[in-house]
């Protein structure tokens, strides 16, 4: 019987499942649930036909349940699973690394939680559901901001009183090092490098974006901020904003509240387009001559083009650019039109290479002019998940033997 890893992506509304052999880190099953919390929630395990059935308004654990349930019931995970790893968004300065959970960690996690309002509360709302599920397993919490704890300081402060950092952690933390770490790894493995002496830029474009300068393997600079709202322009979040904004629509009766509210969900591409969030669907109105979807993917591409600039403060030298997540993994035009805004700093494309994502060319779209690299690798957050679950979870039962 193999050993498997569960790993689990708690999403606002999204709640994402891998299982993995622990041995050979093959990914053999995974699991989708949407629309949590909704009437129309769903939920779906790739290798088990049909819907997984949930009651209406179904919750993260709910979800959770029956989904651990049906993987159970056909085998998929073969008896308890070994180790389970959690994405977790915010550690604040908490957390290097990956952490095993136990009480204190939970309690640090819950700490940060008004930092990441969207995502922590989830997050810890999967633990816990894993830990009563399968009691006797170990849990391990592998977080989205520690790969960015090396940004230097004149990256991480704001120009603000220095107590706000000093007495309550008002810093640049960054998000996503998950998916930046491993674009770190995949890139170096690509050109042939190591992943200390690699540097890239990485552009994660997915629901949320950020991006980040990588200097020799290290994160150096990246877009997000305090919480994950500051930088890009993304599916339903501003990004940058003057701050002046509060004040500003306070005036005109919009509350804070509102406006956080606002600037979370109903801005970005939705906000802009007003219609969706979805850039594959925006790229089609756009096709059919719907101006305000072709001015929200302008926007989003002329922010994008700005931070790749901006990254390129923090580097020495850049072995390439690399664009990831379900925007930077598929759309041919987002990937186009950001680099059209940036040929003065000797980024090109080739088309043909371009329309196909890299798929014949080891990932590769630059064309032969370029001053840079430019690669397109997909992203793999459950993997490097799997990993660290899996390398905490043997540490933690107790030292090797001297090999
Ligand atoms: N072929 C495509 N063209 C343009 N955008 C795409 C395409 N496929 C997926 N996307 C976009 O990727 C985004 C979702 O990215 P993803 O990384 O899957 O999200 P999440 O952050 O929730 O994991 C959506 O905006 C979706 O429209
Ligand atoms: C940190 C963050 O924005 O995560 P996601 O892209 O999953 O929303
Ligand atoms: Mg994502």
């Amino acid at each position: 019987m193999d050993n498997k890893i569960l790993v689990i992506n708690c999403g606002s509304s999204t709640l994402k499942l891998a299982v993995f052999d622990e041995q050979s880190l093959d990914c053999t099953a995974t699991g989708l649930a949407e629309r949590l919390n909704h009437d129309d929630a769903v939920a779906r395990i790739g290798q088990i036909d049909g819907d997984i059935p949930l009651p209406a308004g179904a919750t993260h654990r709910q979800a959770l349940e029956a989904m651990t349930t049906a993987l159970a019931d056909s085998g998929l995970l073969e008896g308890a699973p070994t180790a389970i790893g959690h994405r977790v968004v915010h550690g604040g300065e908490n957390f290097r690394e990956a952490a095993l959970i136990d009480d204190e960690v939970l309690g640090a996690i819950d700490a940060c939680a008004s930092l990441a309002p969207l995502h922590n509360p989830v997050n810890l709302s999967g633990i816990e559901s894993t830990r009563s599920l399968f009691p006797d397993v170990p849990n391990v919490a592998v977080f989205d901001t520690a790969y960015h704890q090396t940004l230097p300081p004149k990256a991480y402060l704001y120009a603000v009183p220095h107590s706000y950092y000093r007495d309550w952690g008002v810093r640049r933390y960054g998000f996503h090092g998950i998916s930046h770490s491993y674009m770190l790894t995949e890139a170096a493995r690509r050109l042939g490098k190591t992943p200390a002496t690699t540097s890239i830029i990485s552009a994660h474009l997915g629901n949320g974006c950020s991006i980040a300068a990588i200097r020799d393997g290290l994160s150096a600079d990246t877009s997000m901020g305090l919480t994950p709202l500051e930088g890009l322009v993304m599916g339903s979040r501003s990004g940058d904003i003057d701050p002046g904004l509060f004040d500003y629509l306070k005036s005109k009766g919009i509350a804070q509240d509102e406006l956080h509210h606002v600037l979370n969900h109903e801005s970005g591409l939705l906000g802009l387009s007003g219609q969706t969030n979805d850039m594959r669907t925006l790229c089609e109105l756009a096709e059919h001559g719907h101006e305000p979807s072709g001015v929200a993917i302008e926007v989003f591409c002329f922010r994008l083009a700005r931070y790749i600039g901006a990254m390129m403060a923090s580097l020495r030298h850049l072995d390439a650019l690399v664009f990831t997540g379900g925007i930077g993994e598929n759309s041919t035009r987002v990937r186009q039109q950001t680099l059209d805004n940036l040929k003065l700093l000797g980024f090109e494309l080739d088309d043909e290479l371009n329309r196909y994502g890299g798929e014949f060319s080891d990932g590769h779209i630059e064309g032969p002019g370029s001053r840079f690299p430019v690669l397109v690798i997909p992203t793999n957050e459950e993997l490097v998940i799997a990993r660290e679950a899996a390398r905490l979870a043997n540490a933690s039962n107790g030292p090797q033997a001297p090999g």
